[in-house]
């Protein structure tokens, strides 16, 4: 029978085939801070790293930022480093939450020790509403005594708020006389302070009330100007990134404590067998997952900030007024005059709810003046980083040399696309359909797969936005199926750093040496959700925020 010990639901352990309890010198205060398993002194250290390899590990190592689950329930946890918090973390904050502007409702609030003292100054004499429960109070200047507003108040008393702090929100009438009183009132109040932008998402973040990847997601989300970005962005709100990257990051913590515990106690020290295949297992495994994710080509962040499409073809074949229509507005001059549009001319586009850059660009030709030239060079340039090309035809006039060699490029990069693994995709569109029966003969059975459009008469219009919307769902993901995606370039650098890391753990042929691997490709991952070492890339995270968030 094997030996084992067990923490049981109510902090006691159970032992079974003659294994003993004593205590470890110098760690009889292991950092559980949660109940039911504070007060308990530890278990022997070996054991532990075959029973509960993460809590061995949390106490052999320290882990910073160690949030583990024990089986009971209970949880290990240390605290997030304090300068999470921005400077001057201690005050009580206040700011509008809602837009500026006039409104019929603007939410402010405040996050803070002296919130409670705040609210009931605000509404003296009254005491504090019961938590998170609205309540009708009037709102008075506590200088003058003058009534600012009668206003529904909501307590929150920390923890159990957004930041983890004692929180009011005030929901006042939204015209800018009583928005102003009600921000100069609480400024009077001592140990108040108007907020930075951010801090209040900040300091959820400082007490452990969203992690990084979740508060990128709110800023996200704020910003979300698509629907395919605000589905995004609730994703990652949700934690499912953090999720994943937590998943991930607890296979790493028993794969490291199972190493540890080899280096430490040594084969043949009862060790369970196979404890280092099982941590290759658990690493391959890893490796495969990371690689998938690692190969989504960039698709989350072309989701955050827009994907490039860029609309080329010879001159004169409605591509400005592609983009006109596409754009719902003038970006472009639209005229019968060939090489009318001689530079790239960019707009934003919502299209098929995907966020998008839209690049008209110079007609493609050769022989022409050297400002059109400059045209044509930058059109190429521009090309090279589409993520989706509309290349387009005048379909009346498909015999002309200019369309025949551009069409020749298409062909051929087509084909060239087939035979790589570019993420660049192409869209034929043949413009001009409403000429076909008067003046061309239109597309003949040699021609590549291709749309018809009219841009004068809207005709495929239809059929072109339902093409845009599956060639974007490709080239951005699509956000409400599949695993989430990886939005930032920050993302893309961890997971890369944690796949390398693990690469160098396969090779290491010395123990100590897969162990510092093993650990380095979970400081990737937690630093992905905002554990140690990432206070640096907090202030350009929280800069995306407004005051008030
Ligand atoms: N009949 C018809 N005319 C069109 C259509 N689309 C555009 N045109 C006309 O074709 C001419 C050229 O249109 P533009 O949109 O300026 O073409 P372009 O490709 O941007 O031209 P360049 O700037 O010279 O490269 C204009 O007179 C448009 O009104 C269409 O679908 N049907």
């Amino acid at each position: 029978m094997r030996k084992g010990i067990r923490i049981r639901g109510n902090g006691k352990r159970q032992c079974w085939g003659g294994a003993r309890i004593w205590r470890v010198p110098g760690k009889a205060k292991p950092p559980i801070c949660a109940s039911p398993s504070c007060s308990t002194p530890l278990p022997n250290l070996r054991h532990l790293a075959i029973i509960e390899p993460l809590v061995y590990l949390t106490l052999r190592l320290r882990l910073p930022d160690a949030l583990i689950r024990l089986p009971s329930g209970s949880r290990l946890c240390t605290r997030r480093s304090s300068s999470a918090l921005a400077p001057g973390s201690g005050a009580t904050i206040f700011a509008l939450s809602s837009g500026q502007g006039r409104c019929g409702v603007a939410v402010i609030r405040t996050s803070g020790p002296a919130s409670g003292q705040a609210l009931r100054i605000l509404t003296a004499p009254r005491d504090l509403p019961p938590a998170r429960h609205a309540s009708l109070r009037l709102l008075s200047d506590p200088r003058s005594g003058e009534p600012l507003d009668r206003a529904l108040v909501l307590w929150f008393p920390g923890p159990k708020s957004f930041t983890g702090e004692d929180c009011v929100e005030f929901h006042v009438h939204g015209g800018p006389a009583v928005v102003s009183g009600v921000l100069q009132a609480l400024g009077s109040v001592p140990g108040l302070r108007p907020a930075e932008a951010g801090e209040f998402t900040r300091r959820a973040f400082a007490h452990g009330k969203l992690n990084l990847t979740e508060v990128e997601g709110l800023a996200d989300l704020i910003h979300a100007e698509t629907e395919a970005q605000r589905r995004q962005a609730l994703r990652q709100l949700d934690g499912e990134l953090g999720h994943l990257c937590r998943g991930w990051a607890e296979t790493l913590t028993k794969a490291l404590a199972h190493v540890e515990a080899y280096i430490d106690f040594g084969e043949d020290d009862n060790l369970e067998e196979g404890v280092l295949e099982q941590a290759d297992i658990e690493v391959r495994a890893l490796q495969v997952a990371l690689g998938a994710h690692l190969r989504d080509a960039r698709r989350g962040q072309r989701l955050r900030s827009g994907a490039h499409v860029v609309v080329t073809g010879p001159p004169n074949a409605g591509k400005s007024s592609l983009v006109n229509l596409l754009s719902r507005k003038p970006v472009s001059i639209v005229s019968p005059e060939p090489g009318t549009t001689r530079d790239v001319l960019e707009t934003p586009v919502d299209l098929a709810g995907f966020p998008v850059l839209l690049s008209d660009t110079a007609g493609l030709r050769e022989g022409v003046g050297p400002v059109e030239q400059e045209g044509v060079r930058r059109a190429r340039e521009r090309l090279e980083q589409a993520d989706l090309i509309l290349a387009m035809l005048d379909a009346s006039d498909l015999a002309s040399p200019s369309s025949c060699n551009f069409l020749a490029t298409v062909v051929a990069s087509v084909g060239a696309q087939s035979h790589s693994d570019s993420s660049q995709r192409l869209l034929l569109v043949l413009n001009k359909s409403d000429l076909l029966s008067t003046e061309g003969p239109g597309p003949g059975p040699d021609m590549p797969p291709h749309l018809l459009l009219s841009c004068v008469t809207g005709e495929g219009l239809d059929g072109l936005l339902e093409a845009l919307r599956e060639e974007l769902a490709a080239v951005c993901g699509d956000p409400s199926t599949g695993p989430p995606l990886l939005t930032r370039a920050r993302h893309q650098h961890h997971l890369q750093g944690c796949l390398d890391a693990l690469g160098h753990y396969k090779q290491s042929k010395d123990l100590a040496l897969a162990a510092e691997a093993l650990r380095v490709a979970r400081g990737h991952l937690t630093r992905l959700t905002g554990g140690g070492g990432t206070e640096e890339i907090l202030d350009i995270i929280f800069r995306d925020f407004c005051v008030g968030k």
